[in-house]
């Protein structure tokens, strides 16, 4: 079953076109990631299917119960402790508050919180912690479907690994469904079951490439050689690298 149908989806900021004619499915159980050049609208995409931007063409049909979105920054009320950020997760669900400590604290235990840090203000955290802190608070409601905006990179390679290894444990035990924007190609294949493309300039998906074996069970060695061979062999994956290259310019 199809958790998303992104179906001819397009979008216009200030009379420019930013997205024309994307559809996209996601299944149960599947994280596709979505990949292209700066600029091409994987955000702005994941943001219409997510319902925080109304889009001006197409159609989003959503068959899941509960949404949450990692966002490339952490987002925290600066006013807020960890533990009342992470609460935010399960607004709209009636528990107990024995019940909302219980989920509040497994949250925190998921992402390497440490509990002496629950009690503090995202101005007393690291970059790193804060970003842990956007995790949880998506986690603990138990949502069907994740919606990431390249919520890593602020990460340290160790950290980064070891949430990557949550989302894919995340939608391995439980059927979730996601979709993740990065610009990573070897974060996408150690995590997303498919690949997505979006063209240069937003129109359309130019195709979705299917990774091998589950995440999870890929070795490092399989997903430097896939990359290589992507970005090496692969047209679509061209405008990924072209992209990286002109970061680094
Ligand atoms: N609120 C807005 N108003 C006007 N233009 C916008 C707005 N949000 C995004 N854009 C423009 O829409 C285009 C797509 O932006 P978007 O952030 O979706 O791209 P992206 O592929 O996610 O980029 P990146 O990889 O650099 O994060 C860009 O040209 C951007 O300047």
């Amino acid at each position: 079953m199809s958790l998303l149908q992104l179906k001819a989806v397009g979008h216009v900021f200030l009379g420019r076109a930013v997205l024309e004619n994307v559809s996209l499915d996601v299944e149960q159980g599947e994280m596709v990631a979505l990949v292209g050049p700066s600029g091409c609208g994987k955000s702005t995409l994941a943001q219409i299917a997510a319902g925080l931007i109304a889009p001006r063409h197409g159609q989003i049909v959503r068959n899941y119960d509960r949404c949450a979105f990692v966002f490339q920054e952490p987002r925290l009320l600066p006013w807020a402790t960890v533990e009342t950020n992470v609460a935010l997760g399960l607004s709209g669900l009636s528990l107990s508050r024995a019940e909302q400590r219980t989920r509040i604290a497994a949250a925190c235990h998921r992402v390497s919180l440490e509990e002496s840090d629950w009690r503090k203000f995202p101005s007393q955290l690291s970059g790193g912690m804060r970003q842990r802190t956007a995790l949880a608070r998506a986690l603990v409601g138990n949502p069907d479907f994740l919606y990431f905006d390249e919520p890593f990179t602020a990460l340290d390679a160790a950290l980064r690994r070891r949430m990557q290894d949550l989302v894919v444990s995340t939608v391995s035990d439980s059927g979730k469904g996601g979709l993740f924007i990065t610009h990573d190609i070897h974060e996408a294949l150690r995590i997303c079951h498919r690949i997505a493309v979006l063209d240069r300039s937003g129109h359309g998906i130019l195709d979705c490439v299917a990774v091998p074996e589950a995440p999870g069970n890929r070795s490092d060695k399989m997903i430097f050689e896939t990359a290589r061979r992507l970005i090496s062999d692969h047209p679509l994956f061209a405008v990924v690298d072209e992209h990286d290259e002109r970061r680094l310019a």
